[in-house]
């Protein structure tokens, strides 16, 4: 199981501080990763994510897939691939981070941004390591196309990096072949579960980012991509949720599902 992180276990509120995930989720989430291997893949901070989760049995990847981890003596039994590393809190992990070498870039690109943002009322900017986020959810629309002009202009200096946009967010990141797609496929093959006939990977998201791993999974002919919304957009998903409430019935049923199989077994 592959879950997004914002719109998709919480719901989207203005200031990204306070997108904290509800207790029921966090138990839904937790049964559910008792159930099958399961990763949360965010754009936010990895351990921002973490903090805001809080189960250390699931696999976490931040930076939009940039920022890879789990725990070394595995879940579910399956031990993924990796280098082995040390957490904030002594745990043994299991880390992957191919855009290690632009740590000290998005240092500086915040930098600059982070003087931009300081002067147009309502913006905010998140620091996620290998990733910027430069939000306007708060800023008067007047002032949209300013502010995306002077972030666009900023990014010329740095040619490494591209810009691409969120859920009312501007996104810097490595302009690296690497995305949430390629964290699905990276986890998949981690765990040994890649290609398997009785693995069936799903992912759940809301985003415009989450489209590269549904576009995996279309390409595999194997899996489920749900989007989570409440309009009618184009999407490489199969299937769709409308909002955090109906992810957590969907969740809470299959946990349901999965021990009603066992005790049949
Ligand atoms: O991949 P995700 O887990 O969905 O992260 C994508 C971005 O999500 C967050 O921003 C979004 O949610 C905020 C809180 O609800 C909301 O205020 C903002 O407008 C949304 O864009 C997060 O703050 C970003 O850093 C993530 O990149």
């Amino acid at each position: 199981m592959f879950l997004d992180y914002d719109g998709t276990l919480s719901p989207i509120v203005k200031d990204p501080e306070s997108a904290v995930m509800s207790e029921a989720m966090r138990s839904a989430v937790k049964k559910l990763a008792a159930c099958f291997p399961t990763a949360i893949i965010s754009g936010r901070n990895r351990e921002k994510v973490f903090d805001f989760v809080r189960l250390p049995e699931l696999y976490y990847a931040g930076s939009h897939g940039m920022d890879i981890m789990g725990p070394a003596q595995g879940s579910y039994g399956l031990k993924a691939k990796g280098e082995k590393a040390v957490d904030g809190k002594g745990n043994e992990v299991v880390l992957f981070q191919p855009a290690k070498d632009f740590e000290s870039t998005m240092d500086k690109v915040f930098t600059v941004l982070e003087d931009i943002v300081k002067k147009v009322n309502g913006a905010k900017i998140e620091h996620n390591k290998f990733s910027i986020s430069v939000h306007f959810r708060c800023v008067q629309e007047e002032d949209w196309a300013n502010l995306a002009e002077e972030v666009q202009v900023a990014m010329q200096f740095f040619p490494s990096l591209c810009l691409t946009q969120g859920r009312k967010v501007l996104e810097v990141r490595p302009a690296i072949a690497w995305d949430k797609g390629k964290a699905l496929e990276y986890l998949l093959n981690a765990l040994g579960l890649e290609g398997r006939a009785d693995v069936f990977p799903v992912y759940i998201g809301d985003d415009r980012t989450d489209e590269d791993a549904f576009k995996v999974l279309n390409k595999q002919r194997h899996g489920l991509g749900i989007l989570v919304s409440t309009a009618v957009k184009e999407t490489n998903a199969q299937s769709s949720l409308r909002d955090p409430s109906e992810v957590l019935e969907f969740l809470q049923r299959l946990v349901s599902w999965q021990q009603a199989q066992a005790s049949s077994d």
